[in-house]
């Protein structure tokens, strides 16, 4: 089963308080009307944490940022409010570990690495932006926390780099693609980036980040053999905040991992199988070989006297060399089913 990431990133608005209503939200299963099971939500939900003195130059950080999603005067201010202290991280982490969660946390710059005196995150995070920053990839991988490695912004290369400089360390990596487009227009987001990566990589676990508006893309990611799922959430479309009216609300979040659960179960066998389930429906609306005419007791049977009527309990026509030529013991009315106590 795909492992499913809850983005928070920054749709707690800095507040604690609806991270942790999130989580809770994301940990109650879902009751599927339909087949009267109980799903669970999220396997993991996703912090993202910024060190903002190794952030962005000075004069972006000092740029005046005024727009409706702005919590400060400067685009450097409204980062602040975002940000979350390592010790807020931490309760938070506490609460979706309380709530049967993973936490996983992408962490933007070594300075974050702080954070992990306090915790370890089940899994660590590489945003698409910080695939080549080697540096980085590097601090994390030294703490042989397994890695999430997103590709949004790089190809064949900058990944194998990537990767060069994490497997120095440990080989728990595993690779989403990813397209870097806020929302991603369905015609870039290239679905079969996923079959590449598996065919090319084939050591490593690869899923699938999204930014598309809606639940198909991701659901067909998993038909498509994706192993990860990492999809933005928030408690309501309508919040301040850039990143909010492209994520999952809560109605959203269930419909994707209802559908994509039950496509989990539909994708089955790869080989043709009559199933148990469809017996009764195979007995009833097959066809089998019947008497086309008045057939009297006595009579040999021809393949003129037969034509093919539902139900499918009796003989197929590939099996009619069992019919033809035999002396019918009883008269057969027209329409009706021919069966082997009907002939010698
Ligand atoms: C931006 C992030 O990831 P992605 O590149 O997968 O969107 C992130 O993990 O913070």
């Amino acid at each position: 089963m795909a492992y499913i990431i809850g983005e928070i990133g920054q749709n707690h608005n800095g507040s604690v308080d609806i991270a942790k209503l999130l989580i809770e939200v994301v940990s109650r299963p879902i009751h599927d009307k339909l087949f009267g099971k109980e799903l669970k939500v999220m396997d993991a939900v996703k912090l993202t944490k910024r060190d903002l003195s190794q952030e962005l130059s000075a004069s972006q950080m000092n740029r005046i940022y005024d727009t409706k999603h702005s919590f400060g005067k400067t685009y450097g201010e409204h980062r602040a409010f975002l940000e979350l202290s390592d010790e807020e991280h931490h309760e938070v982490y506490q609460y979706a570990k309380s709530k049967g969660l993973d936490f996983v946390e992408t962490l933007c710059a070594v300075g974050c690495l702080s954070m992990l005196k306090l915790f370890t995150p089940d899994k660590l995070k590489v945003a698409s932006r910080d695939l080549t920053n080697l540096p980085l990839l590097a601090a994390l991988a030294e703490t042989k926390i397994p890695i999430i490695l997103s590709t949004g912004m790089g190809g064949r290369e900058e990944l194998d780099n990537a990767l060069d400089e994490i497997t120095r360390y440990h080989s728990d990596v595993s690779i989403l693609h990813c397209v870097s487009e806020y929302p991603t227009r369905h015609e870039n987001v290239n679905l079969r980036t996923i079959t590449y990566l598996q065919k090319n990589y084939p050591h490593f676990k690869i899923g699938y980040s999204d930014h598309t508006i809606g639940i198909a893309t991701p659901i067909a990611a998993v038909a498509m053999g994706a192993k990860i799922i990492e999809k933005h959430i928030t408690l309501d479309r309508q919040m301040k905040g850039t990143d909010q009216q492209g994520s999952l609300a809560i109605d959203g979040i269930y419909r994707m991992v209802r559908d994509l659960r039950n496509l989990e179960l539909a994708l089955g066998k790869e080989k043709m199988v009559i199933e148990e389930s469809v017996k009764v429906a195979r007995e009833k609306l097959e066809r089998s070989i019947a008497s086309n005419k008045n057939l009297k007791a006595g009579k040999v049977i021809t393949v003129e006297d037969l034509h093919m009527l539902s139900p499918g309990d009796g003989f197929k026509w590939a099996d009619k060399n069992l019919v033809i030529g035999k002396k019918l013991t009883k008269d057969i009315p027209k329409d009706e089913i021919i069966y082997k106590e009907h002939f010698i």
